[in-house]
């Protein structure tokens, strides 16, 4: 099992992130991992922080000659923009009381973050609640994602909606679906719906307000037999949506076409299975690549439902908790909309239990032990 945990303030000085239980011998691509640090800073609707920072991961330990060796990798990104905060945020200074935060933007932390842990400050709250954690999620998944490629497995993220504008139909068989999606600037593969997307940002910004959406995580090459339906906590459709719905502002998760599959007669959602060139394979993938807690073979996916962002320029009403009189929310400065953005952390999550299921199935040190088990059960699969 690979365990990992990480910390850092979003302008504190490092995100830091251990992955404990990695196996060894894997060769460390940081052009890969640098790539969705900086797909997940540059989707459309990023406010100015985006300009502050230029994110890149560094390894401290667990990794040497570009090889993993099987101890915890330590890696961390430095936040730039700690320059500007050193007076406010140095872990040894001192609070200044002018600068407390203490307007509550609804839809955040703030407010119960600082009831709950008895601060002065509510911004020791929102400087850990904030979704600046996920650029150190998504270094650490990008080095799952990269590994789980030596199984076989390819994974892409796309964005689905943004506000009331919906992708129609995506073709998974474009096999040029991945630049596509990385020519959008909203990471959406459809030109027309792309700029309807960034018409609706601009139209949330326009008016000092922000804008939600939703996202699908596609993983194919998955072999069946993943998780289990055993126990809750073996189902692989369970923890895929655990380990998504932990991502900051998301609000539902969906495996497939779960939430219409919902509304409709069994006859019209389960996949019929056939028996084609010695294998077994889906008509449909409407269960999103899962049955019984396991994955079936078919493509895993995984969608994400965000809520818009909390801070809001044109504020909201909220209340100044040293005065308990009405005021508007706080604002320094905000993304409109970072629904692009999730489509890359949600990839990370989704690679990290994938990476995790496999290991959890097939065991071993090293990669090549792994993918020697993996290459053998391809073989029996192909028996069956
Ligand atoms: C990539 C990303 C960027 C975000 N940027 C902002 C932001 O600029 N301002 C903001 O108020 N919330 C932002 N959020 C959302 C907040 O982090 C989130 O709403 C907050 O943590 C409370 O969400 P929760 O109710 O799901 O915990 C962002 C979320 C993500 C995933
Ligand atoms: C810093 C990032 O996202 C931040 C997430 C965030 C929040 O409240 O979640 C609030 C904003 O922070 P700031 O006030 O410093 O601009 C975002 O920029 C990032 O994604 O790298």
């Amino acid at each position: 099992m690979i365990r990992f945990l990480d910390g850092g303030e979003s302008h504190g000085k490092a995100l830091v992130a251990i992955i404990e239980g990695f196996p060894a011998g894997f060769e460390i691509d940081d052009n890969f991992i640098n790539k969705q640090l900086l797909l997940r800073q540059s989707g459309y609707g990023r406010g100015g922080r985006q300009k502050i920072e230029k994110d890149k991961v560094e390894f401290i330990s667990g990794v040497r000659f570009k090889q993993t060796i099987g101890s915890p990798i330590t890696m961390v990104i430095y936040n730039r923009d700690f320059e500007n905060w050193k007076e406010i945020m140095s872990p040894m200074g001192k609070l200044i009381y002018n600068k407390r935060v203490s307007r509550p933007r609804p839809g955040h932390a703030d407010l119960t973050g600082y009831i709950k842990y008895d601060r002065s400050d509510m911004r020791d709250v929102l400087e850990r609640s904030s979704a600046r954690e996920t650029a150190i999620r998504v270094a650490a998944g990008a080095l799952c994602e990269a590994a789980l490629k030596e199984f076989g497995v390819d994974m892409f993220a796309f964005v689905k909606s943004i506000g009331s504008v919906k992708l129609k139909n995506i073709m998974y068989d474009d096999e040029n679906i991945v630049e596509k999606i990385e020519k959008s600037p909203v990471f959406c593969p459809d030109e027309k719906t792309s700029d309807l997307m960034i018409a609706e940002i601009e139209k949330a910004k326009a008016e000092g307000d922000s804008v939600g959406g939703s996202i699908e995580v596609v993983a194919r090459g998955v072999v069946a037999g993943l998780g289990s339906y055993s126990f809750y906590d073996r189902r692989l459709d369970a923890r895929l949506a655990f380990s998504v719905m932990g991502i900051q502002a998301v609000k539902a998760v969906e495996i497939g076409d779960g939430f219409e599959n919902a509304f409709k007669f069994g006859s019209e959602v389960h996949d019929e299975i056939e028996y084609i060139n010695g294998r077994y394979k889906r008509l449909s993938n409407r269960a999103g690549g899962i049955e019984g807690g396991m994955s079936n073979g078919e493509d895993i996916i995984v969608r994400a439902y965000m809520k818009p962002i909390p801070t809001l320029k044109k504020g909201l009403k909220s209340v100044d908790v040293d005065t308990h009189k009405e005021e508007l929310s706080a604002f320094e400065r905000s993304d409109v909309c970072a629904v692009p953005a999730l489509s890359i952390v949600a990839k990370a999550a989704v690679a990290f239990e994938l990476l995790n299921a496999y290991i959890e199935k097939f065991g071993g040190d090293t990669m090549e032990e792994i993918k020697e088990r993996v290459e053998a059960y391809k073989t029996y699969l192909r028996r069956k």
